[in-house]
């Protein structure tokens, strides 16, 4: 019979089993207190980074910078677009005021020579940002990671002053939702697990036959 699970893997779960994407036009304020945003920020640096690089950065968009990056948006769209309609760039230029609290994130990717390779430090990026927006959902904050075409286009990257080395990866968007809607169901453990050999589902059927631990959620 297996051990009876801890509180803290009960509790570990429930938090994953929380998260979820809220589009930062769902997403309202107040932004997160200054507490809030140290302990995200610090989820950040818990992450796995081989070699201790710090391959990752976050720059927050405060709000009197909104506009720039609205505008920058719009420069990327024309760019993509020359023929773009004044009701595009519109919506492009909106987009930069939606999330209560902006970061970007920004990868670091590796110099000719240079051992760790982009695709670990993409996952030690990753592994990051899943920190925060797990410490987030901790938080009763909602969030969601939002990409697109602008995000390496000339004009976002001379905003962010993104070194040649540099890659613009993601937003990530925090604030808080009243309403979420419903939790999406999560991919089958059988549709992406197997054990190496022969008969790798009889002998992986013991785990799959578990249930997710929660029932319960955190209200975000
Ligand atoms: C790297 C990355 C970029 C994403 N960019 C967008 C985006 O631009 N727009 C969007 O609607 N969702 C974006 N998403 C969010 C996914 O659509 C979302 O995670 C997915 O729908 C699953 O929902 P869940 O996070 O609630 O499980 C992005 C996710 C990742 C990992």
């Amino acid at each position: 019979m297996d051990a009876p699970l801890s509180d803290a893997a009960h509790w570990a779960a429930t938090l994953i089993a929380s998260r979820r994407t809220v589009l930062p036009k769902r997403l309202t304020g107040p932004e997160p207190a200054a507490v809030e945003k140290a302990l995200i920020l610090q989820a950040a640096s818990a992450a796995p980074d081989h070699d201790r690089l710090q391959p990752w950065r976050w720059i927050e968009v405060p709000e009197e910078r909104r506009a720039d990056l609205g505008e920058a948006f719009a420069a990327a769209l024309r760019l993509r677009d020359p023929r773009a309609s004044a009701c595009a760039e519109a919506q492009a230029r909106e987009k930069a005021l939606r999330a209560p609290w902006l970061l970007l994130t920004v990868l670091r990717c590796a110099h000719a020579g240079e051992d760790v390779p982009d695709t670990e430090r993409l996952l030690s990026a990753g592994a990051a940002i899943q920190n925060m927006l797990l410490q987030a959902t901790a938080l009763g904050l909602a969030s969601s990671i939002t990409s697109g075409k602008a995000l390496n286009s000339r004009p976002l990257r001379s905003l962010f002053d993104l070194k040649d080395q540099e890659q613009a990866l993601c937003f990530i968007n925090i604030g808080r939702c009243t309403e979420p809607r419903p939790m999406r169901v999560r991919p089958d453990v059988a549709s992406f697990y197997s054990v190496l050999g022969d008969g790798a589902l009889a002998s992986s059927q013991h785990l799959l036959d578990h249930k997710r631990p929660p029932d319960t959620a955190l209200r975000v």
